[in-house]
């Protein structure tokens, strides 16, 4: 699948006030204070990281061994240190295109997320060049998971629940600071081993804190909440809440497990979509999407929370550890399958490399 863009928002400086619960986009007080917490603790880090940017060209400090991968926004290289020879990943952000703002808030989400199994690990180091700033992680050399992810077959058998349950852990962290990550994918999940038994959340770039008012200024994506595609309940946008990632953790899983996309975008005139929420209010088997035709019970259950159109409704992330240790897909035949046996394939027409 080719790179699709991130979910394009319009961002408006600061979190929503403290007002009447209605006005809060669903955020509770509670939720929204927790958010301006982590607002406030992020600009006190940038501010210090400001001061401790190291003054050099990359290649001064840095031996360039080869690109790790490209996205929108950055190159990511691996390289070693000149003196110590430590193999590090070094994300390179122009500054033609990358505000020194936007560079600090990835920089210090990513510090501030700290050690977790889940997440890169940020060594705390930011450069800035002549042309660009850089900050340094840890190398994952596996590439993202979007390479394990084999179109109208999906990730190898086992591997969905690991990685649900990896990549659930690691939102549950980041949403327990008071953040949302926003920007869930598969380019964005590296994968540790050939097996891809273990897998690991990168670029926080669209991390900002809960509460954070957003509006779509893009198109919308498959990963994209349906909350997002529809018109802001304030006018200056959406405060951004944990369930903006656990749509897109419903929409990544369902990747993994069928090597399609659910729909081009959740929106109705989508006729994917379409087809998805008619099953939802009538859940007949004769009404089951296409591309749905693959999944167990199990699998049914958990993406049906976790996809759930009303926000407010919607399961959280840590909802995948429910489901865990049961079959996610059918064997041919219809019978439940053990995650684990080949020849497992979901029924649908887009395979996730195709027109994305
Ligand atoms: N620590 C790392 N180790 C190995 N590869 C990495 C690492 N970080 C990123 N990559 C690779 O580089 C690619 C681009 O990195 P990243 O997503 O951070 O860039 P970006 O410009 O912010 O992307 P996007 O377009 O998604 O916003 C990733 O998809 C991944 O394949």
């Amino acid at each position: 699948m080719p790179d699709k863009p991130s979910v394009e928002t319009k961002e408006e400086a600061g979190a929503a006030e403290n007002g009447a619960e209605e006005d809060l986009g669903g955020l509770t007080p509670e939720e929204l204070r927790q958010g301006q917490e982590a607002a406030l603790a992020l600009e006190g880090m940038m501010a210090l990281s400001t001061q401790s940017l190291v003054q050099a060209e990359v290649e001064d400090l840095y031996q360039l061994e080869r690109p790790l991968g490209q996205g929108r926004y950055g190159r990511v290289l691996l390289v070693t240190h000149r003196q110590k020879g430590t193999f590090l990943a070094l994300k390179q952000l122009p500054k033609a295109s990358t505000s020194l703002r936007s560079f600090l808030q990835e920089f210090c989400v990513g510090l501030w997320l700290g050690s977790h199994p889940g997440i890169v690990a940020a060594y705390g180091i930011g450069l800035e060049s002549a042309d660009s700033y850089s900050f340094l992680t840890e190398p994952v050399l596996h590439g993202d998971l979007i390479s394990f992810i084999k179109p109208k077959v999906g990730l190898p058998p086992g591997a969905a629940p690991r990685v649900a349950a990896q990549l659930a852990g690691a939102l549950e962290h980041l949403h327990g600071l008071g953040l949302v990550y926003r920007d869930l994918k598969p380019e964005n999940v590296l994968v540790c081993d050939a097996a891809c038994r273990r897998v690991k959340l990168a670029d926080f770039g669209h991390t900002r804190p809960r509460g954070t008012l957003l509006r779509l200024a893009g198109p919308p994506l498959p990963y994209t909440a349906p909350e997002l595609c529809a018109p802001p309940p304030l006018p200056a946008g959406l405060p951004i809440r944990p369930g903006l990632d656990a749509w897109a953790l419903g929409v990544l899983l369902f990747c993994g497990l069928t090597g399609c996309f659910p729909w081009d975008r959740p929106l109705p005139d989508d006729p994917f979509y379409g087809d998805f929420l008619a099953w939802r209010a009538e859940p007949r088997a004769p009404l089951r999407p296409r591309p749905w035709l693959g999944l167990a019970p199990a699998a049914d259950a958990l993406l049906g929370g976790l996809l759930d159109p009303r926000p407010g409704d919607r399961r959280p992330v840590g909802s995948v550890t429910e489901y865990l240790g049961r079959p996610w897909r059918l064997r041919e035949g219809g019978e439940e399958g053990e995650e684990g046996e080949e020849g497992e394939e979901g029924g649908g027409e887009r395979g996730v490399e195709e027109g994305e």
